[in-house]
């Protein structure tokens, strides 16, 4: 059965639209201009940080007895060493969250021209990201800038919001600044929103118009193996893209595979620009982070996706933070699905005969 998440939903896509204007000033005021000196904090932390106090603040007020697991904390901001950086951020938060109410934004979220915050409430909304996960009840994922690479070389990143009801993603909300609206024409307008509540399909919803919900409804497509291939990292520490090389052999995949920055993969498969998204572990005992797939994976399943471990098992929202022991993730359609995982495990097969 569908939970109704109409408010949260709401809520979860204006808290997202705001962090996205942020992101974007901050790259096209510290990173294009290079205004930070060296000794100036990373402008991704600048923008990491004061993505997660404004939409922590939104969350927040909206539903104050909601938890939230987000990928930052304010334990360095408040460093002495962290003074620069620390107001710095105050600014900017305080900026994105007086600016003028939208059509769709109540006040009551701590929004608009009366609500600027002090440093030490900026501080403590921050840390109320410090959640640590677990089996029940609902919780909140933020990953206010995921991509954090991509974000820096001004291609692709993600603000990445999610909501869990007993360990299963209920709603997933996924801002791309930078990717572009129709995958066919990768120069025309870029930014965009996607989002899925369980049971109710994903839409994608243009960034900057506020009235655009529900969007377009996104399916993917069947694929065979001549237009078929493979989303993957970009950084090569993220995911083993050797392995990938071999399963796309094995599938007979001729197309050369699509390097793209964060949870934008989940997106780009959800509209089939790119048919599957494998993203196998290097061997260094990295554990994924819930927040890196949690609103990502339930937008692939609800275009008609199917999204496991390299097992054919589900990722489980439900052991706290990470996702446990890393067995990769594999997204694709329907039919898909199946013949990949199938190659995979033939893969596998022949890494351990080695
Ligand atoms: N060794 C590793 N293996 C897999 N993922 C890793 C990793 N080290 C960092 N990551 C995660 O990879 C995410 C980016 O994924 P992608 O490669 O798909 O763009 C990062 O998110 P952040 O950029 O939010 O820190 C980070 O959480
Ligand atoms: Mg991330
Ligand atoms: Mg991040
Ligand atoms: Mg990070």
């Amino acid at each position: 059965m569908s939970l109704n998440l109409a408010f949260e939903k709401q809520v979860a896509i204006a808290a997202v639209r705001r962090a996205c204007v942020l992101t974007a000033s901050v790259f096209n005021n510290l990173v294009k201009n290079e205004t930070l000196t060296k000794e100036d904090a990373s402008p991704v932390t600048v923008g990491d940080f004061s993505a997660q106090a404004v939409i922590n603040t939104i969350l927040n007020r909206a539903f104050p007895d909601d938890p939230i697991v987000g990928e930052e904390d304010a334990a360095d901001l408040r460093a002495e060493s962290g003074a620069a950086l620390r107001k710095r951020i105050v600014e900017l938060a305080n900026a994105t969250l007086t600016a003028k109410l939208e059509v769709e934004e109540k006040e009551e979220w701590g929004l608009g021209p009366n609500y600027s915050q002090t440093t030490e409430q900026l501080l403590d909304i921050i840390d109320r990201g410090n959640y640590g996960g677990g089996r029940t009840g609902r919780m909140w994922t933020l990953d206010p800038i995921d991509g954090t690479k991509g974000f820096l070389r001004g291609e692709q990143y993600a603000v990445c919001l999610s909501l869990i009801v007993d360990a299963q993603v209920e709603l997933g909300v996924i801002g791309c600044p930078n990717l572009p609206s129709d995958p066919s024409n990768p120069s025309g307008p870029r930014g965009n929103i996607f989002v899925a509540v369980r049971g109710q399909g994903a839409y994608q919803l243009p960034l900057h118009d506020p009235l655009s919900s529900p969007g377009t409804r996104l399916a993917i497509p069947a694929f065979t193996p001549e237009n078929l291939n493979l989303l993957e990292s970009v950084e090569k520490a993220h995911a083993k893209l050797s392995f990938n090389d071999r399963v796309a052999e094995l599938l007979g995949v001729t197309r050369p595979p699509t390097r793209m920055d964060s949870q934008a993969k989940y997106a780009a498969l959800s509209r089939g620009d790119g048919g599957v998204y494998l993203r196998m572990p290097t061997g260094v005992g990295y554990r994924e982070k819930i927040w890196d797939h949690a609103p990502g994976s339930l937008i692939v399943e609800e275009a008609g996706g199917v999204v496991t471990d390299s097992r054919g098992e589900r990722l489980d929202f439900g052991l706290g933070r990470t996702l446990g022991e890393n067995f990769g993730v594999v997204a694709a359609g329907k039919q898909t699905h199946a013949k990949v995982l199938e190659a995979v495990k033939k893969a596998l097969a022949e890494e351990k005969g080695q």
